[in-house]
């Protein structure tokens, strides 16, 4: 590629007359999601099935949660690394908060989450994350399938697909300095099989391709699939397992919702035999 070689980031329009397996959209649609895993280690997919309503309601609610008192915030915790909630502070970023959803699309998971930060409930937080959450769920088996199909291994796929369960990271990076522009997140490779993401509009996810960081500004339907390291293994390194970051710029704060998928305990990471010459 030439220096000056423009970067075209796969966009892929998830069409719902292409998501009936075994169609000739749906079988094109594998081929270029597997072709953008395994060029870029992500994708853009825009995929209207979760409505715009639930989608601008969650981050709605998303500043709400931000607004409950740091007390409450710090009940959110876990034994394990970034299940918990996250503060600005210098290991992160200054600009960072982050809370942590464990088994997310289990309503009630959802419950004591919510319980824990309005101890007096909060009906419509719970419901409409819950949803949200249910339907990236929902999307990233889709694009599992879509891999598992592109590899030909559609007749074994419940075998070869990894168990897990879903954590949501709800996130808040602020606005930079005036005329600045900061890391909001550091460069990092997800440690999760593979992670979905979707923001209100305000840019500053960045992915590294081949050494140059590309900027994404996701459409107000649309959602990333990240590929992390465990699917990297799984496909015997085919898939890439990309390096991303988020940069913030301009005077908006950024809300993002990312979506990880993380094995369930015990889980080995094999790849299929089919992967393996
Ligand atoms: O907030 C984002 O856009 C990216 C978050 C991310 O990469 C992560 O939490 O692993
Ligand atoms: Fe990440």
């Amino acid at each position: 590629m030439g220096v000056n070689a423009k970067i075209e980031f796969p966009v892929i329009e998830f069409r719902p007359s292409d998501l009936k397996r075994g169609t000739d959209g749906w079988h094109r649609l594998c081929k270029r999601v597997r072709e953008a895993c395994e060029t870029f280690g992500c994708f853009e997919a825009v995929y209207e099935k979760i409505s715009a309503k639930v989608r601008e309601e969650t981050f709605e609610l998303m500043k709400e949660l931000i607004a409950v008192p740091v007390e409450r915030k710090q009940k959110n915790i876990s034994p394990l690394p970034y299940h918990g909630w996250v503060g600005p502070c210098n290991q992160v970023s200054l600009l960072y908060e982050g809370f942590g959803l464990e088994d997310a699309s289990n309503y009630d998971s959802v419950k004591s989450f919510t319980q824990l930060m309005w101890p007096d409930g909060h009906p419509r937080f719970c419901n409409t994350l819950h949803t949200m959450t249910t339907q990236i769920e929902e999307l990233n088996k889709l694009i599992w399938l879509m891999i598992i199909d592109s590899y030909g291994l559609g007749e074994k796929w419940e075998s070869v697909m990894i168990n897990y369960k879903s954590l949501v990271r709800f996130m808040k990076y602020m606005a930079p300095p005036p005329g600045e522009y900061e890391k909001g997140l550091f460069a990092h490779t997800d440690k999760p099989v593979s992670t979905i993401i979707c923001d209100d509009q305000v840019s500053g996810l960045e992915i590294d391709v081949n050494g140059q960081w590309i900027k994404l500004s996701l459409s107000p339907s649309s959602f990333c699939f990240v590929v992390g390291d465990p699917l990297k293994a799984w496909s015997n390194g085919r898939l890439k397992a990309v390096n991303h970051r988020v940069i913030m710029s301009g005077e908006k704060d950024r809300f993002s919702i990312a979506t990880f998928a993380i094995p369930v305990e015990g889980t080995i990471i094999k790849a299929p035999k089919e992967l393996i010459d």
